[in-house]
């Protein structure tokens, strides 16, 4: 069962006003869980129990031999996420192969399907709920100058919670990676992997260059939208930014986003790629709510042979013949390596990790930095609030409509309005500003306390202000991941973000403001009466990347190879997003997708060999 953020802490601490806190807003919760906190797919119970049985008579406790004999699979997948499910789907078309997905979190709620409630998400039973270090240059409207960094932990990983943008990045972004020496990841090698994951439903599918229509994943515009998309659409067009399609190669534009959906649903990657084949596959086993530990390895030879978890309190050994591959994203996966004895030798033995091989695990954290603070005003002709009775309307309306919904829940609204600027720093034709927007109901109760409100609200499609965010999407900082001093294992990951230590990144976002102010000008916005108030305030919007650097041998700092292949380690991969040696200039659910559809090809040939 979905539970959502416990926000009654919140609302007793601030003694506040906050709608949220309202009678009508715990209602609100209360009808979400009622009528979507379950898990409508099917899931074998039989085949669930008889795993179950399995998992017991082979806990932790038993002779060590019988267990490895027992119970051997070819691929030991950790992390059911955007990377994990493909990488199942994929590996498992190999009918001779035996695959484990192994998943900390749930199965997927079907609270998760509904596009507008995103960020009722957060916090929630659904989030690993981390948070960011204090730092003098982040979150500094927070208390304590931390961040919520929310990571998704359920089937289908942060697929299931993100904001269902389809984006896939400028080609600069691959061909870079590729002139650093990752032979074979170009933007030429990849497209047809962007193509074989989507199953393109508007008016790009025409474009079959780049655009699919075969695969997995269903990318659709919503059924609905309100004028405010219109409105800065126009507004962008009006400053020569052109509507173009921005999965293309070339970016620089603005348009109504493409989104990961299907008649108004989320089409996560557990959706895409897990729900069609489970319980189909034979070959293929999952298992929720187990968290991976550790990896085992053999420390003589430096061989993978397999990884322990937990499940209902009691410790098992899994093992793999041929490979680990490590999808924990981009915080969960540096922290598996390093408590296995992948990493920094300084900082594994201040913790008295035994090292096993000597990589610059967690470091070269890269995000999208942005602020909540700059906000745009809306007249009457554009605000979009509603009562609390009409809220309740929509909920039981989305829920009841078959087989299509539509309406403002099955959409993400103002969040799937987006462009692309250059700046004058960036030094290719590409681009180093995105923009992205937000709706905001009762902004004096976001001013009176950006922490509580931030962190107890969940619904987007009501309000009278906007959050207009140029977000950095070529950051030069760097941070770091390290390991909880006090309980490596089971403590939260230490996250080090620090954004804007390097000078050029705030140039950068100034230019972004500097434009975001030059909206204000555009016939679109005067004809609304829409104006900006400003404040400041950081944020990410949760893309992080980088912490399992892929490069080649010559790069001291990879962790991974141009395979996946970790350094040092025999039959251990890592792929997910963290891989990525740098952040594309772009959402990065689809380019992690990519990555996985192209490495399970990879795979594949290197065992046919
Ligand atoms: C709030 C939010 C909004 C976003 N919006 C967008 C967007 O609109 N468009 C876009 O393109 N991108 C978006 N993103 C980014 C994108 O969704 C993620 O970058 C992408 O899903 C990362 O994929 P991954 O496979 O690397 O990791 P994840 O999808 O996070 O998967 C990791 C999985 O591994 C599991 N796991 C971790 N550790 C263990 C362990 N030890 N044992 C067992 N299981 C484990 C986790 O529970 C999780 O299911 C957003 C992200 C967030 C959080």
């Amino acid at each position: 069962m979905w539970q959502p953020r416990d926000i009654s802490q919140i609302c007793s601490e601030t003694q506040s006003n906050l709608t949220q806190c309202s009678p009508a807003g715990f209602m609100y919760l209360a009808l979400l869980v009622r009528l979507f906190g379950g898990v409508n797919y099917t899931v074998n119970e039989d085949t669930e129990r008889s795993k179950e049985n399995k998992e017991n008579k082979f806990s932790s406790g038993k002779d060590k031999d019988e267990t490895k004999e027992s119970h051997e699979y070819d691929f030991i997948i950790v992390g059911a996420g955007s990377a994990g499910c493909v990488l199942a789907n994929r590996l498992s078309e190999e009918e001779q192969w035996r695959i484990l997905l192994i998943e900390a979190g749930s199965e997927e709620p079907d609270i998760t399907m509904i596009p507008s409630l995103y960020k009722a998400l957060k916090g929630s039973s659904l989030d690993w709920n981390y948070s960011t270090q204090p730092e003098e240059m982040s979150c500094r409207s927070m208390k304590g100058h931390t961040c919520d960094f929310t990571r998704g932990k359920t089937m289908g990983g942060s697929s299931a919670i993100n904001t269902l943008l389809y984006m896939r990045g400028n080609r600069r972004d691959y061909d870079h990676w590729e002139e650093i020496g990752n032979y074979g990841w170009g933007y030429d090698e990849l497209l047809p992997y962007f193509r074989k994951s989507e199953n393109n439903k508007a008016v790009e599918a025409f474009d079959t260059y780049h655009h699919g229509t075969g695969g997995p994943i269903t990318v659709e515009r919503y059924s609905y939208y309100d004028i405010n998309n219109f409105m800065i659409l126009e507004s962008f067009k009006e400053l020569h930014i052109p509507e173009i399609d921005l999965t293309a190669e070339d970016n620089i534009g603005v348009n109504i986003g493409l989104s990961t959906s299907k008649d108004g649903r989320r089409v996560s990657e557990n959706v895409a790629y897990i729900k069609p084949i489970r319980d189909v596959r034979k070959n293929l086993d999952i298992i929720t709510n187990a968290f991976v530990t550790k990896l085992i390895i053999d420390h003589e030879t430096k061989t993978t042979l397999g990884v322990t978890y937990e499940k209902n309190g009691k410790s098992y050994n899994v093992y793999a013949k041929k490979e680990v591959i490590s999808s924990g994203g981009t915080v969960n996966s540096p922290k598996l390596l390093m408590v296995s004895g992948i990493g920094p030798r300084e900082h594994l033995e201040s913790l008295n990790i035994s090292v096993v091989a000597d990589l610059s695990v967690g470091h070269n954290l890269q995000d999208h930095v942005t602020t909540n603070g700059f906000i745009m005003s809306l007249s009457n002709k554009t605000a979009t609030n509603v009562s609390s009775e009409q809220l309740l309307e929509e909920v039981q309306r989305y829920h009841d409509q078959e087989p299509k919904k539509y309406g403002p829940l099955a959409t993400t609204n103002v969040a799937g309005t987006t462009a692309f600027i250059k700046t004058k720093y960036s030094r290719e034709s590409t681009p180093d500003i995105q923009f992205i927007f937000e709706g905001i109901n009762n902004v004096a109760e976001f001013y009176s306390d950006p922490q509580a409100y931030l962190t107890s609200d969940t619904f987007t499609a009501s309000f009278d202000r906007l959050f207009c965010k140029p977000l950095l999407i070529k950051p030069c900082s760097r941070g770091i991941i390290l390991l909880n001093n006090n309980d490596p294992v089971h403590g939260n990951p230490l996250i080090y973000q620090r954004f804007f230590t390097e000078k050029e990144d705030i140039d950068v976002l100034i230019e972004g403001f500097k434009f975001s102010v030059s909206l204000e000008e555009t016939e679109a916005f005067k004809k609304f009466g829409a104006h900006f108030v400003l404040t400041e305030y950081t944020a990410t919007i949760y893309h992080p990347v980088g912490t399992c650097k892929m490069g080649p041998s010559s790069d001291k700092d990879a962790v991974v190879d141009p395979r996946l292949r970790v350094y040092g380690v025999k039959r251990l991969r890592v792929v997910d997003a963290s891989v990525m040696p740098f952040i594309p200039r772009i959402n990065i659910n689809i380019p992690t997708v990519t990555i996985a559809e192209y490495i399970s090809d990879l795979i594949k040939s290197e065992y046919k060999q």
